[in-house]
């Protein structure tokens, strides 16, 4: 079922639509990342689902409730923020309770039950027992465990995150996000999260939606997105260089790198075409390239290529028998790596 749906959602500040007409909608225990470039208006569209945010066209419903007239204290949506902006000088239960008392309706249990409810929150994010501590003894890791769990004590139908794990490093962050999966499938929270992070984004979301401007560049299940990027913004959002103009033709594309095979059913003509580095393979007869650079990234080794002619190209390959720097190759394409971008839409 359904619990958020934007229909043509748009802000303008001045002439500029910084969300520009956005459909989405989030089904109830779904967890969707809104991910794009600084600037693309991802926040704004958090704003505007709480209700900090007025909109200059569109609708925001929730539970099918149009959201027009609803304060954001009565919308039911929990939100946190990159700076998880704790209050310095309390405890950190002080900080959960606080997040009890944000409940709306003002029907709130009493302190015992409260007292009952930080513990537990405190052991669903991993910190049981801290209910003393000062927040500026905790980590950051463990700060924003609090904020997460100030977040979830009124139970929000829609649990809005901004950039949570923004301020982390990185190591932290990759574990912190699988922790948040787990912990959202088991309590079966709705989150509609931004970020500008990829690799979060597609650790976290069931759904992954890529804005470009204040537009939905692309919204899909975060192997659909991957795959298949539907535009050469997308693919270079996600950080795929190998991307050529190309004319297609049957079951392969002439393009500056020679030959690329492309796969059955491509559109005939001018368009662009995105190669994975998974697809450019080393073998012995090929395009002859030099290798510029070589990085080992734990499951292989990234390489990056000087053909004879055209742009430089990334390539992937094993650990062993990697070439060194200076070393001349031969690399040839697989069509299953291969994606034929629309032409024009950079
Ligand atoms: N109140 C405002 N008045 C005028 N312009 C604004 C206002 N709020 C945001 N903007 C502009 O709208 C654009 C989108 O901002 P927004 O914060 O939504 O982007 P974002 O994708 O979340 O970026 P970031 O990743 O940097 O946080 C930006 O160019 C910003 O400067």
């Amino acid at each position: 079922m359904t619990l958020l749906q934007l229909e043509g959602v748009s802000v303008r500040f001045g002439e500029r639509a910084v969300v520009d007409s956005v459909d989405l909608a989030v089904a109830e225990h779904e967890t969707v990342c809104v991910l794009g470039p600084s600037g693309s208006g991802k926040s704004t569209l958090l704003r505007v689902v709480a209700g900090l945010q007025q909109v200059s066209g569109g609708r925001v419903l929730l539970d099918g409730a149009d959201q027009a007239a609803v304060p954001v204290h009565r919308r039911g949506v929990g939100l946190m923020f990159q700076d998880h902006q704790l209050f310095p000088h309390r405890d950190v239960g002080a900080n959960v309770s606080f997040g009890l008392r944000m409940r709306g309706g003002g029907h709130g249990p009493g302190r015992g039950s409260h007292a009952g409810r930080v513990a537990e929150l405190l052991e669903l994010v991993g910190l049981p027992g801290s209910q003393g501590r000062a927040v500026a003894s905790l980590s950051g890791g463990e700060q924003q465990r609090v904020a997460l769990a100030r977040a979830l004590a009124p139970s929000p139908r829609l649990l809005m995150l901004d950039e949570p794990l923004g301020q982390l490093d990185r190591g932290l962050r990759e574990r912190l996000v699988v922790e948040l999966r787990g912990l959202f499938s088991r309590l079966g929270t709705t989150v509609l999260a931004v970020t500008h992070d990829q690799g979060e984004a597609f650790a976290l979301a069931d759904r992954v939606v890529v804005m470009r401007d204040g537009r939905i560049a692309q919204a899909g299940t975060p192997l659909e997105v991957w795959q298949r990027p539907a535009s050469e913004f997308v693919a270079r959002f996600l950080g795929f260089e190998n991307v050529v103009p190309a004319t297609v033709a049957g079951s392969f594309a002439a393009t500056a790198w020679g030959k690329v095979p492309v796969p059955a059913g491509s559109p005939d003509g001018e368009q662009r075409l995105l190669v994975r580095p998974a697809g450019v393979v080393l073998c012995e007869a090929g395009l002859p390239c030099e290798v510029v650079s070589r990085t080992f990234r734990g499951t292989h080794v990234a390489l990056l290529l000087r053909p004879g002619s055209g742009p430089v190209l990334e390539a992937e390959c094993g650990l062993a028998g990697a070439p060194a720097v200076g070393d001349r190759v031969a690399v040839a394409f697989t069509p299953a790596e291969v994606v034929v971008l629309p032409p024009g839409d950079r």
